[in-house]
């Protein structure tokens, strides 16, 4: 193994050695080169241009992404399939080389919004409705190994590839080793208003509850509501992520910018996690707040073990998740939860699903039997998605979608995209939602997105 390359001219002078090698001299297809990085990254630098990232800061993972290599895009019912076919295709001439033996390489990102249905809203995005993403520029770090990951697409002419290539490093490398800036002094956000308002939220509650308890096929709804906050400086992405990491340990912060504005995510729900055949799904649903005092944040834990309609509309995602799983899985696990997972803001129901994936198992499939769970849409999914597109006021566009890490074998791990904002310059759209069952009540359901939205707000204020 060499040293860890610690300065640009270092790395420079690898990547110059390696464009040399056959590895970048095939007439067709990617190839990624990893370099190994000296130390652990928590957070990855801000870049103007398309980026995404992925960190979790109690599993000591960072996976982020600059720039366009390859990219795929997809809308409409067949979205995933049409991905799937693009992945399958580019993965079979990928060609990985680690001369450093990181055992890190090339990886995708895989990114949708909440519906098929292209937005009609104009403004309401700048993501794709699906996206299938190899960037140029990669960060990976995984416990004590990390890895830059340069990626292009094949055939390439060796100086042209050099330069731009050099000129990625210039910009990013000095950033990889700056030391954490100070916090800031917290900034007062304006509160916009509530999307929608709390008198029309009280409608919409009540008429998916009257959906509900008619005699018809649904059986819950999971209504959202959007905030506008406004700030009195930019917003910086550095210190947003690092104050996420910080408020939300156990939560995937998440980061995906294709065009202008950046959406953020600090999300503790897996939609699925693939590892070989083995495949891991989180049922969470059920909410309460918690308490500053330790009895009370107790006793908090203890009513939403006891709640039935609380455990109801958990069960409505277990047993769907469950069901999801079975179509693909050769063997399932029994369901261990539900427990109470605690985050700085909120404790959810959370049940774990596990089972073993058949031979034709991979992410797209997977998230095409899995997205979207009544954790966020609703159940039977389709009765549910038909009932929300009819009223809910506002588009969801990438919230309530999934996004996350693909290998170059199709394996590995989406999140559901919740406790979320779009983020342009000075200011936020904040997207949350309550599951509604019978029992549930609008101004309960009003506060728990309340809390909801605390889990962004907070950190906006430090950005
Ligand atoms: C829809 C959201 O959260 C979902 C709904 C929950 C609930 O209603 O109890 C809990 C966790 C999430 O699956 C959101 O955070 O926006």
């Amino acid at each position: 193994m060499l040293a860890p390359l610690q300065r640009l001219e270092q790395l420079k002078a690898r990547v110059r050695e390696a464009i040399a090698t056959p590895g970048f001299g095939h007439p067709h297809g990617l190839v990624s080169l990893a370099l190994e990085l000296p130390q652990p990254l928590h957070a990855a630098p801000e870049l103007s241009g398309p980026r995404f990232q992925f960190a979790h800061s109690h599993r000591g993972e960072l996976r982020a992404g600059y720039g366009i290599a390859a990219e795929w895009q997809a809308a409409g019912e067949q979205r995933l399939q049409r991905l799937r076919e693009q992945a399958r295709a580019a993965a079979t001439d990928w060609h990985q080389l680690d001369p450093d033996e990181t055992g890190l390489g090339g990886f995708a990102m895989l990114g949708f919004a909440a519906t098929p249905e292209p937005t009609t809203t104009p403004g309401a995005s700048d993501l794709p409705n699906a996206v299938y993403w190899i960037p140029e520029v990669a960060l990976s770090t995984s416990g004590e190994q990390s890895a830059l990951i340069l990626s292009t697409r094949l055939p390439v002419e060796p100086e042209a590839l050099l330069t731009r290539w050099d000129a990625w490093l210039e910009r990013l490398v000095p950033l990889l080793a700056q030391p954490a800036r100070a916090p800031l002094t917290p900034a007062t956000l304006e509160r916009g208003p509530s999307e929608p308002a709390l008198e029309p939220w009280r409608d919409l509650v009540l008429a998916a509850l009257d959906a509900i308890e008619r005699d018809g096929p649904l059986e819950k709804l999971v209504l959202c509501r959007r905030q506008r906050l406004q700030g009195h400086r930019r917003f910086d992405l550095d210190r947003l992520n690092d104050a996420l990491a910080y408020l939300f340990p156990s939560c995937q912060v998440i980061n995906v910018r294709h065009r202008e504005s950046c959406f953020v995510a600090a999300t503790p729900e897996r939609l699925f996690t693939l590892r070989g055949r083995r495949v891991e799904a989180d049922a969470i649903a059920g909410t309460a707040c918690r308490a500053a005092d330790a009895a009370r944040d107790a006793a908090l834990t203890a009513e939403l073990l006891g709640c039935a309609k609380n455990l109801h509309e958990h069960q409505v995602v277990v047993a769907a998740v469950g069901a999801a799983l079975e179509r693909c899985c050769t063997r399932l696990e029994p369901v261990e939860g539900p427990r109470v997972m605690q985050l700085n803001n909120a404790q959810h129901l959370w049940s774990l699903v596990r089972g073993e994936v058949d031979a034709a198992g991979d992410v797209f499939s997977l998230a095409e039997l899995l997205h979207p769970t009544p954790a966020t849409n609703g159940q039977p999914r389709r009765d549910a998605h038909d009932w929300l597109r009819r009223n809910e006021p506002f588009e969801r566009d990438w919230y309530t979608g999934a996004a996350g890490i693909v290998e170059p074998d199709l394996s590995g791990e989406l999140w559901v995209l919740l406790r979320c904002a779009r983020v342009a310059a000075d200011s936020a759209e904040l997207y949350a939602g309550a599951g509604i069952v019978p029992g549930s009540d609008p101004v309960s359901e009003w506060e728990e997105i309340d809390h909801k939205f605390a889990a962004i707000a907070t950190a906006l204020q430090f950005a």
